[in-house]
């Protein structure tokens, strides 16, 4: 049996005010996590001596977060995840996710507002961390050499990565979908002239695995580097731009980019659904003498093309 329990959808947002009134940081979350170990009893017989209640878990995001500086998901989810297991000896893992609500500081007449905020629609950023007591070979190596307690934290395996989702992107040309397979189910029109747009969903899993050199990056200059490399390899060139044959070849040129501008990362996964510009082809418009022009189409969210990789440093050398 593998089993787990724990929250999920717990929210919570952090204010850090200077006594002149001005607000420093204001934080919202959605965490989530799920702990693994030492429940067996529970789903087997009953017993919940050793099953850490999910309202407990609830709590213990809320007590972490008021003690953390909240700059970023990534160490929260490491924080909030290494505290169970630095809590509860019979926890073995512990596996976690944050979104991070983009709240932005107002910029008004030029200047920034000093407790004013406005919420970015749609996209979001995350990270997921698992967190065990086990390591590899090579992380048990240094963990010996540096003892299980470093400036007073314990030294745990994490597996992290950050991700970003909902990610609206969209070009007005530059775009086409040709030489595709073509049998007697095939309709679709080949063009060289389109408008492309997706809505991204980017992960990266970061190559190191230990919470302590995992705290020490800066996640903040990570993210926009990877959105630096997803924006050149789409738009490409602010006035030439760039072709792109399909999503898919689009795709694996972004997700190169991303392995290439960020060496700390061992792999990256990408969803970038083909979100639908029709032509509006109407029948007013031929009925009244006047073409499509590649001016007028219609926006369709369903359905949406679903296209997917994960690249990873081995597979591209191997390539
Ligand atoms: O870039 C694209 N990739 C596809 O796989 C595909 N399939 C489709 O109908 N249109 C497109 N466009």
């Amino acid at each position: 049996m593998q089993s787990s329990h724990g929250k999920a959808r717990v929210r919570v947002a952090k204010a850090k005010r200077r006594s002149d009134g001005f607000t420093e940081l204001f934080q919202e979350f959605t965490v989530q996590v799920s702990l693994v170990g030492g429940t067996d009893s529970s789903f087997l017989c009953g017993d919940n001596s050793q099953v850490v209640a999910t309202d407990t878990c609830k709590n213990i995001i809320y007590w972490v977060v008021k003690q953390h500086p909240c700059d970023s998901a990534e160490k929260l989810a490491m924080d909030i995840g290494c505290f169970f297991l630095s809590h509860y000896p019979f926890i073995d893992s512990v596996r976690m996710r944050v979104e991070r609500i983009p709240w932005c500081r107002v910029n008004l007449e030029g200047k920034s507002h000093s407790h004013g905020f406005v919420r970015q629609l749609d996209q979001f950023n995350f990270a997921t961390a698992v967190c065990s007591r086990e390591c590899s070979k090579d992380d048990k190596v240094s963990l010996r050499v540096d003892s299980a307690v470093c400036c007073g934290e314990k030294v745990y395996a994490v597996i992290l990565t950050s991700g970003v989702d909902r990610w609206k992107l969209l070009k007005t040309t530059c775009s086409g979908w040709e030489g595709f397979y073509r049998d007697r189910f095939t309709t679709l029109p080949e063009t060289n002239e389109r408008v492309l747009a997706t809505e991204c969903q980017i992960s990266w899993t970061y190559s190191s695995r230990q919470n302590r050199e995992l705290k020490k990056l800066d996640f903040s200059n990570i993210l926009s580097q990877v959105q630096d490399a997803v924006k050149r390899k789409f738009f490409g060139d602010s006035d030439k731009g760039v072709y792109s044959p399909g999503v898919q070849k689009t795709l694996f040129d972004i997700g190169k980019q991303i392995l290439i501008s960020c060496p700390l990362l061992e792999k990256v996964s990408l969803s970038m659904p083909n979100i639908h510009y029709l032509p509006a082809n109407l029948e007013v418009f031929s009925r009244n003498g006047v073409r499509f022009e590649n001016d007028i189409y219609i926006p369709t969210d369903e359905p949406h093309g679903i296209i997917e990789a994960t690249l990873s440093r081995s597979c591209l050398a191997k390539l």
